[in-house]
């Protein structure tokens, strides 16, 4: 049974793995990109930390598995681009034992709700693509928001060594030392952590146990409170607003102008209750930069009235108190990075006036100062800085005495923070369950003992007989 048996569902195939794996590929099909990685196993005693780990990566141009479900020719070409790639990074001996998974996340999560034979119809046209090179494709599905929450707790504990730190008769019998996981992508957010307290909803209760010890680990991933769903839900929410076509929209520096189709922006699941049918067909997105605004705006989409339990993070989803330390990865970490906000001495109050600065500066300007960064990127970090916080604080809870406990996470020793490397050790066995039996001495220690004791032995009993002797002699001596 696999380390995470609670994860039925992650079995992929029944096909068995390649016996002499030493490399795995795991492609990341999220909503706006897909990403090939590529691990390699530590040589056999060679690495005594034993981690598996990220020998490189490759994102494929596009945006996103679904653009298969457009033009699947130019789709395939990008993706091959980045799949030569491995084939070229791994040797050529080893590429029929390598196996490769594909993961696709919240991007095909809403195009299955929206078209589910559309959705089935890409995987199988990435799979044909993927069975086409050397490698052992092991499959291609659409992993669960549970699952993208555990695997990237696994991922970022596994790479920073708790499970092992933890797996010691010391780490055993203390409270467990794990950093809870925050993943922000495109279109879904995770937050999995190890909670003392009930979960008292059982679709955010797993266990898992890890190396010999046992965790109790909460999760939820909310669908379509990723950075771009929920864009598309602030702009959304100013619509019925327009005037003339245009939006003033204060997400977005003061001077930036884009337009957007009413069409695409209501083409989303996460859009459906916010369609008003007369929107006029293109609206003109004009920036005003203004942090208390935008603020306002982004915590529409947290609905913190309703909740069925003791405890909720918002929409009545049940989420027992934040405990220890967290690890922000994905869009946090990219976002953060921008902002120079990543260290983690920097207070909560800080981080809010470099983002309020940030939001209030004239798109001209920023737009000089960082030519090669994308534009679309570029253009939403006052919205995405602005999310981040609100999601954290108004959301999940952090507050100014507990920010300090979050780090933002972009590599871990050279592997990607994400749910990628966790999939793969758990498909591949890697995590055992229990901790494999090892002697407590070596069989040079052994012998060394068993001599040591026999001496001893020999010694003591020596000592009494010469004792036992001894009065026997004084006796006959005193007769
Ligand atoms: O799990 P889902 O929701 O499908 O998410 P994803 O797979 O699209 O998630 P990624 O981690 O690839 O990206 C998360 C978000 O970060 C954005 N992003 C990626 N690189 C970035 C960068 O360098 N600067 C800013 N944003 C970036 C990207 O457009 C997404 O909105």
């Amino acid at each position: 049974m696999g380390a995470v048996a609670l994860i039925t569902t992650a079995v992929v195939q029944n096909k068995p793995l390649p016996k002499n794996m030493k490399y795995g590929i795991v492609l990341d099909a999220g909503s706006s990109h897909t990403s090939v990685y590529i691990y390699e196993w530590p040589a056999e005693k060679e690495n005594d930390t034993g981690v598996v780990q990220q020998i490189d990566a490759c994102k494929v141009d596009g945006n996103g598995i679904s653009s298969y479900a457009h033009d699947p020719p130019v789709a395939g070409l990008s993706l091959q681009k980045c799949m030569d790639k491995a084939r070229e990074v791994i040797p050529e001996q080893q590429q029929r034992e390598t196996p490769v998974y594909l993961g696709a996340t919240a991007g095909m999560r809403l195009l299955r709700l929206n078209n589910a034979t559309l959705a089935d119809e890409v995987l199988s046209s990435v799979g044909s693509t993927l069975r086409s090179y050397p490698f052992e494709f092991q499959g291609a599905r659409i992993i669960t928001g549970q699952e993208e929450g555990a695997y990237g707790w696994i991922t970022i504990n596994y790479l920073l060594g708790n499970f092992l730190e933890n797996s010691g008769w010391l780490g055993r019998l203390k409270q467990s030392a794990t950093f809870g996981a925050l993943d922000l992508g495109g279109a879904s957010t995770q937050i999995t952590f190890v909670s003392k307290k009930e979960i008292e909803s059982q679709e955010n209760s797993l266990h898992f146990r890890l190396y010999g010890k046992s965790y109790d680990v909460y999760t939820h991933s909310y669908l379509c409170y990723g950075k771009d769903q929920a864009l598309r839900r602030q702009i959304a929410y100013t619509i019925p607003d327009a005037n003339n076509s245009t939006i003033l929209d204060p997400c977005f520096n003061s001077g930036y102008r884009r337009n957007t189709s009413t069409k695409d922006l209501y083409s989303s699941p996460c859009i459906a209750q916010q369609r008003i049918s007369t929107a006029p067909s293109n609206i003109e997105i004009k920036g005003t930069g203004n942090y208390q605004l935008c603020k306002q705006k982004v915590e529409m989409i947290f609905n913190k009235t309703q909740c069925t339990y003791s405890q909720c993070s918002f929409n009545g989803i049940f989420q027992p108190n934040l405990e220890g330390e967290f690890g922000a990865f994905s869009a946090y970490y990219f976002v953060m990075d921008f902002l120079k906000l990543t260290n983690e001495k920097i207070s909560l109050e800080r981080v809010k006036e470099a983002v309020k600065t940030h939001c209030s500066r004239p798109w001209e300007e920023v737009l000089k100062e960082f030519p090669k960064i994308k534009e679309k990127y570029l253009s939403e970090y006052c919205f995405s800085g602005t999310y981040i916080l609100s999601l954290l604080e108004n959301g999940f809870g952090f507050n100014s005495e507990n920010w300090k406990d979050i780090s933002f996470l972009g590599k871990i020793k050279g592997s990607d923070a994400g749910w990628t490397l966790g999939y793969m050790l758990n498909l591949t066995n890697m995590i055992p369950a229990e901790l494999p039996y090892s002697p407590p001495l070596s069989h040079g220690s052994y012998i060394g003992l068993m001599v040591f004791f026999s001496i001893l032995l020999v010694f003591i009993i020596l000592t009494c007989w010469l004792s036992l002797r001894k009065p026997k002699c004084l006796q006959k001596g005193i007769i």
